[in-house]
């Protein structure tokens, strides 16, 4: 089946606080988006990658590319005003009538290879596979009251990306008016009635956030060299 990888990093990084947008940044020598793609790459060099950026940003990108000697093959599109508009323009630019699409954030350079594949098996298998993790720390629901109460941590998954779907029930949800619920994708397949399946992340997939995320990040690339 065809498979295709949107990279969304149509965003700002205003939490990150830094003079150029957090997906462009340096980390372990390389700005952290070419990571994401090499990573995609490596697990199947026929994965057709598209990398989603703002439309201002485009020739900046094409400059980092020539001076790192960036020659993966990937496709650029134009992002949204929000991460599902990004992901919905990803979406419109695949003209196959049916393959499998993972949709991931660019800014989750630590994704493992496992994982990625095993979201493509997955959604092959039953539509979709959504990267997840367990909770280590208890949690507490907060009231409008002030007051806060026990949650029993067994019945909650952290969501990362990849999110892998089949391609004609991913593009037929995206169809619809966008709604602050929809924070990720499986949010969005789901809207239409239909059951997302969970698969394993791993610990060290992070979306590159605020600052210690970067140091962190610099952490793991240290230890990977060991
Ligand atoms: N209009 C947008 C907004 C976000 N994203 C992407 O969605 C992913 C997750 O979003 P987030 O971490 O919130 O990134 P930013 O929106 O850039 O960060 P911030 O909220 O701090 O500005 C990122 O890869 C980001 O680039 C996108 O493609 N298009
Ligand atoms: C898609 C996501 O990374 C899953 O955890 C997350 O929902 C993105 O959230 P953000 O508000 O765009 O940072």
């Amino acid at each position: 089946m065809n498979k295709a990888a949107i990279l969304v990093a149509g965003g700002k990084g205003t939490r990150m606080g830094a003079p150029i947008s957090k997906q462009y940044l340096p980390i372990g020598g390389k700005p952290v988006l070419m990571h994401t793609l090499q990573i995609f790459y490596e697990v199947d060099p026929s994965i057709h990658l598209i990398l989603v950026l703002p439309a201002s940003d485009f020739s900046y990108w094409k400059e980092l590319c020539q001076e790192y000697g960036f020659n993966i093959p990937h496709q650029l599109v134009e992002g949204g005003n929000s991460r599902f508009q990004s992901v919905r323009n990803g979406l419109d630019s695949i003209t196959w009538a049916e393959g499998l699409v993972a949709i991931h954030d660019g800014v989750r350079p630590f994704v493992a290879k496992e994982v990625i594949s095993n979201s493509f098996l997955e959604a092959e298998k039953s539509g979709s596979g959504i990267a997840v993790i367990a909770l280590k720390d208890s949690i507490r629901k907060l009231g409008d009251d002030g007051k806060s109460c026990y949650q029993e941590r067994q019945y909650f998954r952290l969501v990362q990306t990849p999110q892998t779907f089949l391609l004609s029930k991913i593009k037929k949800a995206f169809q619809v008016t966008e709604i602050q619920q929809f924070t990720d994708d499986a949010t969005v397949y789901e809207h239409q009635g239909w059951q997302v399946s969970l698969i394993a992340g791993n610990p060290e997939n992070i979306k590159i956030t605020t600052p210690e995320d970067l140091q962190y990040g610099e952490f793991l690339l240290s230890q990977s060299k060991k």
